[in-house]
């Protein structure tokens, strides 16, 4: 039996609209929530998320404001820009588009931002908290997914969860929020061993890797949840997760397109953060 579609489009869609209504509560108080997109280059795929974002923000009634500066700027003048957003008022929210250019030192930027503005969770302050289950912000990515999985109706505690992909921004975070959710988790890597068989234990496999095809029918549990984090061209250019879709959807109970899936989910989880962020600012004129 064919699994059935998990549409992250709608599920964001519930999610943005709540925003949306918080927002427009906030702005009694006089706050219009800001979130500053800081992008470094002119990679054409950063472009297109750079802009999704900024509509998502026109439509939940945030401010928003896009910094585009070239490639060659310096990493001093890149962290001058993140201090004057961390001071700059009508900001609650500073989001620094990864990757940076290699002449940059990504760890040297992302510290710079303040926390409480880090609407991304990457913040060693943020991700520590993450670690310990106190959340000031959702980690983006992986709070989608979650929220992904809970609209399937699948219970996490108890499950055999497996994340493929190690990365500090989903699989470690990933592997984090599951865990809080009681799940037993596996992170598997590049060195996993026998990983169709460890993947072929899971009750929900998410795949966080970064290539075409990589997930096949025959690692897939028959019933297993499965969610593609993967954001990949194929050969033909045309946007494709980490999952044999066509065949894994025959197995698997409930499953994500790419696009249609998590990536519209990461942007309203950013927009929940910026929200969050606002509300703790102080009222304007107070
Ligand atoms: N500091 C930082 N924070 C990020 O959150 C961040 C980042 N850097 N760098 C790049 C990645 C990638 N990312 C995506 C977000 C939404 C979609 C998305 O909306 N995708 C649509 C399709 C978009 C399209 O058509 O190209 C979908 O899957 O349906 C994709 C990718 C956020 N990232």
């Amino acid at each position: 039996m064919a699994a059935q579609i998990i549409d992250g489009r709608a599920v964001s869609k519930k999610v943005r609209q709540r925003v949306a209504q918080q927002a427009a509560q906030l702005a009694e108080r006089g706050i219009v929530p800001g979130l500053a997109v800081v992008i470094v280059g002119e990679d054409p795929a950063s472009l297109v998320y750079v802009r999704n974002k900024k509509r998502a923000c026109a439509e939940v009634g945030f401010y928003s404001a896009e910094y585009a500066l070239p490639q060659q700027t310096t990493q001093a003048e890149l962290i001058e820009l993140v201090r004057k957003l961390n001071r700059d008022e009508r900001i609650h929210g500073i989001l620094v588009q990864l990757p940076l250019p290699p002449h940059i030192d990504q760890k040297a930027v992302i510290a710079a931002i303040d926390p409480h503005k880090d609407v991304d969770a990457f913040h060693p302050v943020n991700v520590g908290r993450i670690m310990i289950g106190d959340y000031a912000f959702l980690p983006c990515t992986p709070a989608g997914v979650m929220e992904l999985i809970a609209s399937t109706g699948v219970e996490v505690a108890g499950k055999e969860c497996v994340v493929i992909g190690r990365s500090n921004i989903v699989g470690k975070p990933m592997a984090m929020l599951l865990l809080h959710q009681n799940a037993t988790v596996t992170i598997c890597h590049s060195r996993t061993r026998e990983l169709a068989q460890v993947v072929r234990r899971a009750d929900i496999v998410i795949s966080a890797v970064g290539r075409v095809g990589f997930v096949t029918a025959d690692m897939v549990k028959p019933g297993a949840v499965v969610i593609d984090v993967g954001m990949n061209r194929d050969q033909n250019g045309k946007l494709c997760g980490d999952v044999d879709f066509a065949a894994v959807s025959q197995v698997a109970s409930h499953i994500t397109p790419v696009p249609g899936g998590v990536g519209p989910m990461t942007i309203s989880m950013l927009l929940q953060n910026t929200l969050t962020a606002a509300g703790q600012a102080k009222d304007p004129q107070k």
